[in-house]
C-alpha cells in the first residue's frame, strides 16, 4: 500500500477482517511518522506501516502488487523517489483522473492498472471499475479482480468511462450522505427526535435502493407507486421540483466527472 488514507483503509480493513489477507501480507507506506503511529494502533495492528522517509519504506517497491492510494499532488514526488522496478510488479492506482499513460510514464518498470473503488467497500457493498494497462498477465488480472471482489462488485470499463463512473459511484456517496442529512433535518423540523430521524433516513435510503435494485424497477415506477393523487408524496415531489433538486443532482455528477478530467 502506497498511502493508507480513507480510500485505502476502506479496502484493506474489510479484507483483513474477512481474512482475505493476513496483516503480515500487507506492507503500507504513509506520509508521516505520526500517521504511521496512529494507524498501527487501530484496525491495522500487525500491518507493517512505515513513513515514506524511513529506510524500511523502500521494501514496498519489491511487492508483487502495489496499490497506489495517495493524492494526485503526491505522485510525481513518489514516482521520482521510487526505484525502477524489476520483474514488472503490478501497480494498481486508485487516483482519480490519473491516466494509464501517465502512470506508465511515471512508473516505467511496472505494469499499470487503474481501479475506481468507492467507500461502501468498507461494509462489503462497494463498486469497483478496472481499466487495464498494457501486457497484464491473466494471472495478474485474476489477482486484482479477486482483491476487489472481496469488498465490491467488480466491473471492467474502457478508461474513457472512468471519470463518469467515479462521479456517480465514488463521489456519489457524498451526494447521498448530503441527502440523508437533509432528510433527517426535515424530519427534525417536522417534529421527530434527532437520532431517530438519522436512523430512519438511512433505513429509507437503504430500503429504497434495495427495492430499486432487487426488483429492477425504473425510478419513475417506484416514484409513481408512492405518490397517491392529491397525497403527501406528490406535495413533497412538487417541493423538490420547485427547488430544482433533479437538476442539482445531475449537475453534481457532471461537476465531479469534469473535475476528474481536470485532474488528469
Ligand atoms: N476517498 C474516496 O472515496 C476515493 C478516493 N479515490 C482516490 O484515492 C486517492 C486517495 O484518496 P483518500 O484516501 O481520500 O486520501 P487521504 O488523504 O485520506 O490519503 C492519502 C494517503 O497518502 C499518504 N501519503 C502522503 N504522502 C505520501 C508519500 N510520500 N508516500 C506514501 N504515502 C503518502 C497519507 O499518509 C495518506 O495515508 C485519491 O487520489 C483519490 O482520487 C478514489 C476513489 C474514491
Ligand atoms: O473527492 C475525491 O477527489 C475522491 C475521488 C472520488 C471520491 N473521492
Amino acid at each position: 500500500m502506497i498511502g493508507l488514507g480513507r480510500m485505502a483503509q476502506a479496502l484493506v480493513e474489510p479484507l483483513l477482517s474477512s481474512k482475505a489477507f493476513s496483516a503480515e501480507q500487507v506492507l503500507a507506506v504513509v506520509g508521516t511518522v505520526a500517521t504511521a503511529q496512529r494507524l498501527r494502533q487501530g484496525a491495522f495492528a500487525g500491518v507493517s506501516i512505515q513513513s515514506s522517509r524511513s529506510a524500511e519504506a523502500a521494501r514496498v517497491w519489491t511487492a508483487p502488487i502495489q496499490l497506489l492510494a495517495v493524492k494526485q499532488q503526491q505522485i510525481d514526488g513518489i514516482a521520482a523517489a521510487a526505484p525502477v522496478a524489476e520483474n514488472q510488479p503490478l501497480l494498481v492506482s486508485v487516483l482519480a483522473g490519473v491516466s494509464l499513460d501517465r502512470l506508465q510514464r511515471l512508473f516505467p518498470g511496472h505494469r499499470v492498472v487503474r481501479a475506481v473503488p468507492n467507500t461502501p467497500a468498507l461494509v462489503g457493498e462497494g463498486l469497483t471499475a478496472l481499466a487495464w494497462g498494457e501486457a497484464i498477465s491473466s494471472e495478474q488480472r485474476l489477482k486484482v479482480r479477486e482483491m476487489f471482489a472481496g469488498v465490491s462488485e467488480v466491473l471492467e470499463l474502457p478508461e474513457d468511462k472512468l471519470d463518469a463512473f467515479l462521479a456517480l459511484t465514488s463521489s456519489g456517496p457524498a451526494f447521498v450522505a448530503l441527502m440523508a442529512e437533509a432528510m433527517a433535518d426535515g424530519a427534525v423540523a417536522a417534529g421527530l427526535p434527532r437520532d431517530l430521524s438519522h436512523r430512519l433516513a438511512h433505513r429509507t435510503l437503504a430500503g429504497t435502493a434495495a427495492l430499486l435494485d432487487q426488483r429492477q424497477l425504473h425510478p419513475a415506477t417506484l416514484k409513481d407507486m408512492v405518490t397517491s393523487p392529491g397525497g403527501t408524496t406528490i406535495a413533497g415531489v412538487r417541493a423538490l421540483e420547485r427547488a430544482g433538486a433533479r437538476s442539482a443532482l445531475m449537475e453534481a455528477v457532471i461537476a465531479a466527472a469534469e473535475r476528474s478530467r481536470e485532474l488528469a
